[in-house]
């Protein structure tokens, strides 16, 4: 299974003077949990990590530190998640069939995710790892006042790896452009075209690292692995 791993933010939310995946994590740079889960999954055979070309030097050395055996590739990273993901599909090798896109920032995913979703691909054109939402959640307006309660139970968390056919998420893509639409995660882009998304059982400790607070968080969950 080819893997995609979008790593070109700049992690304005965590408010740190660098990409957010180049922070320490338990003696080691965030996306080095993510590289060490997805070289563990035996399901993935290559790696595109999309990344800013200024962070390259950086990822070349953890990649040579970890001394990961699978082919990894770097691949110019655009201005959004969505453009990075455009960039990643435009470098995958033409064997390519199904693929595999995973946050580098999701660095608590495990080898067993990566695997359930590599053989659920298989069998279907689009998934995403998600996990029913625990929260009630309400729909607010500009102004702070609730207009609705959705239903709980049809409500999932979005989670990464997501996995798709590669040819129907390039014409996803390019569809996207076309229309000028701006979306969150690969998903949203075959939800617009009409194509079918399957859930795959997520994990609750997949976090996005996205503040300090998520990293305090990860710091614990890894302490508990090691
Ligand atoms: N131009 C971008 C923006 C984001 N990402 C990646 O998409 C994933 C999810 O994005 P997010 O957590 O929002 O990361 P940042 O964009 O770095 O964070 P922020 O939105 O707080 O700036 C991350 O692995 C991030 O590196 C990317 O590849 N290219
Ligand atoms: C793809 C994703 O991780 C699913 O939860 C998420 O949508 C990324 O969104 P972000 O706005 O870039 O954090």
């Amino acid at each position: 299974m080819h893997l995609l791993i979008p790593a070109a933010g700049s992690g304005k939310r965590m408010g740190a003077d660098r990409n957010k995946l180049l922070l320490q994590v338990r003696s080691k740079p965030l996306i080095a949990w993510t590289l060490l889960a997805a070289e563990a999954a035996s399901s993935i055979s290559w790696i595109g990590i999309v990344s800013q070309p200024q962070d390259w030097d950086k990822f070349k050395s953890i990649i040579a530190e970890l001394k990961l055996k699978k082919t990894i590739e770097l691949i110019s990273g655009g201005s959004t998640r969505q453009e990075s993901v455009y960039n990643g599909l435009q470098a995958l090798p033409s064997n390519a069939g199904q693929v595999l896109i995973h946050d580098g920032a999701r660095c608590l995913a495990t080898p067993d995710l990566f695997n359930a979703c590599s053989e659920a691909i298989l069998n279907c054109s689009g998934l995403i790892a998600a996990v029913p939402v625990k929260d009630t959640i309400k729909v607010v307006d500009d102004n702070g006042i609730i207009k609705s309660t959705p239903e709980r139970k049809q409500l999932w968390a979005a989670q990464t790896p997501q996995g798709f056919d590669v040819k129907l998420l390039k014409q996803c893509h390019a569809e996207g452009v076309r229309q000028g639409w701006e979306v969150t995660d690969d998903a949203a882009l075959f939800e617009k075209c009409g194509i079918e998304v399957r859930i795959v059982s997520g994990e609750e400790t997949n976090l996005k690292i996205t503040t300090p607070q998520d990293l305090a968080i990860a710091e614990f969950i890894l302490s508990y692995r090691e």
